[in-house]
């Protein structure tokens, strides 16, 4: 009997799924999931969102058992497994989501591909965000994200299902796919009943505290959504996230106008989610090398391992910096503002590349969606060319954001006792009250690792140089025209938090730093 293949990759949900549909449609379908070792196995990846994949699984294969189909899971190189079943049951097609994943699932594409081409087998492929594939100009993007966002959600027609000619393979324990056994305990549980809890939670409720307690790490947790690691594994579609946002606008009374602007500053983030991810389709490169290439050895030979182990370490001195640190390694998530402020930090007094740093936090958030990660790595850390540089302060962050140190104290217990006067600086503690409260300072909490105000100016002052120079100035249009926003994109102000105007609207991702208020 001839069927189709549906790939399941980072987009497992039955609910508005093009390839599935499709494929449902024109005959049998075989559902497949393939655990890939190579995949596993890259720097970028981490046993919990192993783990969290997994608990998506579940619930997908719950959901294909209702309507009376199997999920087929196979461990193995796709093409592998792919060959494998063609041989043992010849397909026709092959269905799956456009991925903008790492430079892995590029190359891993390709070679599928290939195989399709040389089998004779038809591979279609749907977009499950607004990121266009060979995106020729940015100037009609915007309307392109409206249109897909506007389509009806994918229907599913009555499944009937191939039966696969094996059972499913036994999902490998991470530390055999070679992963860090790690996870953090606290992080979220994977799956789209959670996915779907937590949307009807924050559209019914919590969106009425998302502006104004996003950019406190105390109150951010509930503030935000949380949906980000559920997007990035497509347990729900962006779609289905929008459509229902732009309904529950639709419905809220005049009365509820805190609601009403949360929920359209929420989407104003779900657009930029796929402005980012464009940048990284447009342009894989950007996962390793400068977006703009003028930068260009400007950190590269000063790599400081010692930097680099004490900001992984949460044993920078700066208690903001090392307290988010902490809950990071815990929960497996951090607020924008407190990303951006380790980023910022590692990049200026700290002088180290966003490579490693990219790495190793990619790891530790539980959402790490490449397109959005490598975009943010580079544009915190003054790599783009076009975007205005912010420096965060992690003392002042910390006296705007947890002005009492509840934050600091929770993550950070050896600092409970300090008082609030040197809460963030706690080595200026004279010895007899670090006595006092219990703290050694150089042991319970590390000395700061540099002068902070003199590390930051003189790494400014070496960005600063360097965008200075003729060429790199000549190069910048080119990459404002590729990757650019545009005027009229939502919840694009200054990083003041002005509306851009036609005057500062020479930086054009400027909108974007401030997208926390
Ligand atoms: C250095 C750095 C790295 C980041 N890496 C990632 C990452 O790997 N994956 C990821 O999803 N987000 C990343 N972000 C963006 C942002 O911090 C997270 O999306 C957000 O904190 C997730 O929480 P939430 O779902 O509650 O967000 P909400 O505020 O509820 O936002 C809803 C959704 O909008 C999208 N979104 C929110 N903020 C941004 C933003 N600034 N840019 C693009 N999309 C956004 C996300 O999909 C998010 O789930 C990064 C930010 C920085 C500064």
């Amino acid at each position: 009997m001839s069927y189709r293949v549906v790939w399941f990759k980072r987009d497992l949900r039955l609910c508005d799924h093009a390839p599935l549909a499709e494929a449902a449609r024109l005959g049998p379908v075989l559902c497949l999931y393939v655990i890939e070792p190579g995949l596993w196995a890259q720097p970028d990846a981490a046993t919990q969102h192993y783990r969290f994949a997994l608990e998506g699984l579940a619930d997908l294969a719950a959901e294909l058992q209702r309507l009376g189909g199997r999920l087929l899971v196979r461990v193995g190189e796709a093409v592998e497994v792919l060959d494998q079943l063609y041989r043992a049951a010849p397909f026709l097609a092959l269905h799956a989501h456009e991925e903008t994943g790492n430079g892995w699932t590029y190359v891993r594409d390709l070679a599928v591909g290939r195989w399709c081409r040389a089998r004779g087998v038809a591979w279609r492929e749907w977009p499950q965000f607004g990121v266009v594939r060979r995106l020729a100009d940015r100037k009609h993007w915007q309307r392109e994200w409206e249109a897909l966002m506007a389509q009806p959600q994918a229907g599913l027609p009555a499944l009937r299902c191939f039966e696969p000619p094996w059972s499913s393979d036994l999902p490998p324990q991470p530390a055999q796919l070679g992963l860090d056994p790690w996870q953090p305990p606290q992080r979220q549980r994977g799956g789209r009943r959670r996915a779907l809890a937590l949307l009807d939670d924050f559209l019914d409720q919590r969106c009425e505290r998302y502006r104004g307690h996003i950019s406190s790490p105390l109150s951010a947790p509930t503030a935000c959504s949380r949906l980000s690691p559920y997007l990035a594994q497509g347990s729900v579609s962006l779609r289905e996230v929008v459509q229902a946002t732009r309904a529950q606008i639709a419905r809220l009374p005049d009365s509820q106008a805190r609601a009403r602007q949360g929920l359209q500053a929420f989407l104003s983030r779900l657009y930029w989610h796929c402005h980012f991810i464009q940048k990284l389709e447009s342009e894989p490169a950007l996962e390793s090398c400068n977006l703009h290439r003028g930068y260009d050895g400007l950190r590269e030979p000063d790599w400081n391992p010692a930097h680099f182990e004490a900001l992984v370490q949460g044993r920078t001195g700066w208690p903001l910096v090392d307290a988010c640190v902490a809950m990071l390694h815990q929960t497996g998530w951090l607020n924008f503002r407190m990303r951006a402020m380790l980023v910022s930090v590692a990049a200026y007094p700290l002088w180290l590349h966003w490579r490693e740093v990219g790495l190793w936090l990619a790891r530790e958030f539980l959402d790490y969606e490449p397109g959005i990660h490598w975009s943010q790595l580079q544009m915190q850390s003054g790599t783009t060319g076009i975007n205005t540089t912010r420096v965060y302060n992690p003392i002042k962050q910390a006296r705007d954001q947890d002005p009492q140190g509840v934050f600091v104290r929770r993550w950070l217990p050896a600092l409970r006792r300090v008082p609030d006067s040197w809460i963030f600086e706690p080595w200026r503690l004279p010895p007899e009250l670090q006595q006092r409260c219990g703290l050694r300072v150089g042991v319970d909490i590390a000395l700061p690792l540099v002068d902070l105000e003199v590390a930051t100016r003189e790494s400014k002052q070496r960005l600063y140089a360097r965008r200075a120079q003729p060429e790199v100035r000549a190069a910048k249009a080119a990459i404002v025209d590729k990757h650019g926003s545009r005027k009229g994109m939502p919840g694009r102000v200054s990083d003041r938090g002005t509306r851009v105007t036609r005057r500062n609207a020479a930086a054009p991702d400027a909108a974007q730093l401030s997208l926390d208020f």
